[in-house]
């Protein structure tokens, strides 16, 4: 079946149907990564978004239960050059777009996504719709779709209750802002003890399981939506070992008076050089992000900026200092891209051994 993706700035492209037929508007944002669509589709932090992967041929291995970074797809639609039929991977139990029609998502297919890539470069990240319609006429959904926008998502895609893993090491708390499953494996893989707090948790609450330390998750949407979140960091700041990533290393500058801004198209894939200012390294990293830290808002005397991005010069960790705090922008957690990062975890327990000495 046809199907039409129409851009904001009235950009149409026609492709066909994958997943299930409807339609669906959303922000529209593209991810360069050559494999990993499973753990894109289902990483909450694009709760929101429809995405288009810039590689040409999606779905070649298929679909398994290992790969997944949540329950379910988090995307609001996507978009391919070429949706593969017929997978081959052992893990693989469903193709792609079964997964997707089972999941209630809208694909399209047959698009140029390069193009759209570019236009997605030079004018910046826009709404878009993707639509069965046959009958769809742009100019009187316009208004719809440009005014398509998400409030504060990360309360629909956080835990709803605490849920606690067994462990013998460190004792985490881990508010789950959008929380990509990775984050859980990477402390349990380190033998901690691990509570997974819904994004609404008050600090007491948080402190209540006397955790060794906090670490605050990804997730969707504008940083600044998060005033509860930004409050609760601000009253964890100081009392426990904290390591943010990525939504969380954006609220916790925020909650400490730094301001954050949107990037005009994102950092979305699992190559971005990413340098380790202090061990004077630059590291490939995995990427999720169209929002970013303002450089001239960190106060000096309160952070310094730990990571910096080599592609565009963006901050991508910062240290504060006189408390263990420490947050990062891009994903050491990888799923998908490289664990090159990794070593930040082993930080963040040095960090907590150093705190309960
Ligand atoms: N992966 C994330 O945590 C993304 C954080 C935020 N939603 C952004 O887009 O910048």
């Amino acid at each position: 079946m046809k199907a039409i993706l129409a851009l904001e700035d009235g950009t149409i492209f026609t492709g066909k149907s994958f997943g299930v037929e409807g339609e669906v508007i959303g922000e529209i944002v593209f991810n360069t990564g050559m494999t990993g669509y499973q753990e894109v589709l289902t990483d909450p932090s694009y709760c929101g978004q429809i995405v288009t992967m810039t590689y040409p041929l999606i779905g070649n291995y298929g679909v398994n239960l290992e790969d997944i970074e949540s329950s379910r797809p988090q995307v609001k639609g996507f978009i391919v050059r070429e949706l593969c039929k017929t997978p081959s991977n052992w893990r693989s139990i469903e193709t792609l777009n079964d997964y997707l029609k089972r999941h209630n998502i809208i694909g399209i297919e047959g698009i140029d996504t390069r193009a759209l890539t570019k236009i997605l470069r030079s004018k910046g990240t826009m709404n878009g719709i993707v639509t069965t319609d046959e009958n769809f006429d742009f100019e009187s959904n316009l208004e719809r779709i440009k005014s398509y926008g998400i409030k504060n998502p990360v309360y629909e895609v956080t835990t709803k209750e605490v849920i606690h893993y067994e462990g013998k090491g460190f004792k985490v708390a881990l508010v789950d802002l959008g929380i990509k499953q990775n984050i859980v494996r990477s402390l349990l893989n380190r033998g901690c003890e691990v509570f997974v707090f819904p994004a609404w948790s008050k600090a007491e609450e948080i402190l209540a399981v006397n955790p060794d330390g906090i670490m605050l998750s990804n997730g969707p949407g504008d940083p600044k939506d998060c005033n509860d979140v930004i409050d609760t960091i601000k009253n964890l700041i100081g009392k426990k070992p904290i390591f943010g990533i990525c939504l969380g290393h954006q609220l916790t500058a925020l909650a400490n008076n730094a301001n954050t801004g949107r990037l005009k198209y994102g950092h979305r894939g699992c190559n971005h050089p990413v340098k380790d200012m202090e061990k004077d390294l630059t590291y490939i990293t995995s990427q999720n992000h169209g929002y970013t830290i303002l450089e001239d808002s960190l106060d000096p005397e309160k952070m310094e900026i730990s990571h910096r991005n080599m592609n565009d010069n963006t901050v991508e960790g910062v240290r504060y200092k006189g408390v263990p705090v420490f947050t990062v922008q891009f994903h050491p957690e990888a799923s998908p891209g490289p664990g090159d990062t990794a070593y930040l975890f082993d930080e963040f327990m040095d960090m907590m051994r150093k705190v309960k000495e």
